[in-house]
């Protein structure tokens, strides 16, 4: 487990201020950052793992400040990036090449442990029994599982997740959520994901950090996740159950709401 810590973190793409000022810290949790489209998640996720840099501000992993791309940060894409004509062992395979190493060399010289580790993080989410399988022939859910293992292949110390279920039904995207938090459980790492459904996001999440027009919003726990804020975050989205779905058992505060027309 590890402490992710980020201190006034600014980012600006010329005019455009997709982060301003924002600090928060997460602890050893399976913490979910929210946001509507263009509030600068994914932004937040790319300055974490090293793909774009921040204008100003620090990110530091276990007080170690983090600067350009990290082995030790694992990356799970809405598009999960995976190579579709070989099968999702070696693609779980290749969570341990270092960055510059091709599919084809990594292939010749992997060790029995690493093989090992792949096979361990399929089964982790629940795909051991495909493990032979080209990732073409799968589902959009079953890759995404796959990008799950290849990030955990890579033993990372911080999990990141950007829209890891955006394109994937409401069935598929909470059977993938759940795997996802299972791996973040078993291999006990910290995790930050980007959701934009709150249903989702309350069902899974132990923390919430809300971002709006690219400022901290709340860093909130799970029972102090409340319409209000999401009002605050959204606007006019409506969302069911919040802190009383994560109990799963019904509340006084449960509301329903839905998006508005
Ligand atoms: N490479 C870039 N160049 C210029 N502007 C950018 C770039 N990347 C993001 N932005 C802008 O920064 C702001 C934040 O974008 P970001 O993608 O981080 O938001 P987001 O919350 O992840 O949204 P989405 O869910 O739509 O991806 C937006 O105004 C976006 O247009």
């Amino acid at each position: 487990m590890s402490t992710l810590t980020i201190e006034n973190l600014t980012k600006e793409y010329g005019d455009v201020t997709a982060l301003e000022d924002v600090s928060f810290e997460i602890e050893d949790e399976f913490a979910v950052l929210l946001g509507e489209s263009g509030a600068g998640k994914s932004t937040m996720l790319r300055c974490i793992n090293g793909l774009t840099e921040p204008t100003s501000g620090h990110i530091s992993l276990d007080g170690e400040p983090i600067t350009g791309s990290q082995p030790n940060v694992g990356m799970i894409f809405q598009q999960h990036n995976l190579v579709e004509g070989i099968s999702a062992y070696m693609n779980a395979l290749t969570g341990s090449l270092d960055r510059a190493t091709t599919v084809e060399s990594l292939l010749q010289r992997q060790n029995s442990e690493t093989k090992r580790q792949a096979l361990e993080a399929l089964q982790t989410v629940g795909l051991l029994d495909e493990a032979h399988q080209r990732v073409s022939q799968m589902s959009g859910g079953q890759q995404q599982r796959v990008g799950i293992s290849r990030a955990l292949v890579q033993d990372p110390d911080l999990l990141l997740a950007d829209e890891p279920v955006a394109s994937l039904d409401p069935s598929s995207a909470e059977t993938v959520m759940a795997y996802l938090k299972k791996a973040a459980n078993v291999h006990e790492v910290t995790a930050l994901v980007s959701l934009h459904q709150v249903n989702i996001a309350a069902h899974f999440g132990e923390r919430f950090i809300g971002l709006r027009d690219g400022r901290l919003l709340f860093d909130v726990g799970p029972e102090e996740l409340t319409p209000d804020l999401v009002d605050d975050l959204y606007g006019s989205v409506e969302t069911v159950g919040l802190a009383a779905q994560k109990r799963d058992e019904p509340s006084s505060d449960v509301v329903e709401r839905r998006v508005r027309p």
